[in-house]
């Protein structure tokens, strides 16, 4: 029996990609270093903020060196966890969750955004209390797709994976899912670049309206 759902959050719950790419760009503004277009910056989104750096680094310089790496990335989670202002929740979402706690689950949510931004971004969307366990990207030595952040929510919860559906846009979260042996929905409008029937998943989904319906089906 389910009993909680846990998410994604960029590209999953929110829209943040723009807010990214301008922390992005206020950063290599800053370093006098040219600028990089949305299309990038969403395509670096998914496995943490040192993995998107280090691919906003070689995008503009053609390479990594570890000393810039670093200033680039504590610079970058200074904007970030500003950076709120164009963010938008997906539609249909805030009826979703509602819909779920009204129906006595439990929510979590395991994202590879560090938590500080995580956190900030919760507060300005009004969410400070509706999920009851947080992992953030560096909440762990390992960050998705390691399966660890996903279970450490699930124990979080005091739950087993077979009472848990993972939600989440991308190729990260299927992974994730399917290396921990959880029950995975995809959501199709995020950040993803494989075409989404390639991918693992036991249901996709474009519109939250039909999420629930598609979560109980058995297969
Ligand atoms: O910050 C990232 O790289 C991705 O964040 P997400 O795991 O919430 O999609
Ligand atoms: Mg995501």
């Amino acid at each position: 029996m389910i009993r909680a759902v846990i998410f994604d959050l960029d590209g999953t719950l929110i829209d943040s990609a723009p807010d990214i790419h301008a922390a992005a760009n206020q950063v290599l503004e800053g370093e006098g270093l040219p600028h990089i277009s949305f299309d990038q910056a969403r395509s670096f989104v998914g496995r943490g903020a040192r993995v998107f750096v280090e691919r906003m680094e070689h995008a503009v310089t053609g390479g990594n060196e570890p000393a810039r790496t670093a200033h680039l990335h504590a610079q970058f989670l200074y904007f970030y966890e500003r950076a709120h202002e164009h963010t938008r929740i997906y539609p249909h979402v805030p009826e979703m969750l509602a819909e779920l706690r009204g129906n006595g689950l439990a929510l979590g949510l395991c994202t590879n955004k560090p938590l500080r931004p995580t956190q900030a971004a919760l507060a300005y969307l009004g969410w400070k209390d509706m999920f009851d366990v947080v992992i953030g990207g560096d909440s762990l030595d390992v960050a998705k797709p390691d399966p660890a952040p996903l279970l450490a929510v699930v124990t979080g919860l005091g739950l087993t994976l077979p009472e848990i559906i993972y939600i989440g846009d991308s190729e990260t979260d299927a992974e994730t899912a399917e290396r921990a042996g959880s029950r995975f929905g995809l959501y199709t409008k995020g950040y993803r670049k494989t075409p989404a029937e390639q991918m693992f998943h036991h249901f996709r989904f474009d519109d939250y309206r039909q999420m629930a319906g598609q979560m109980f089906q058995p297969g």
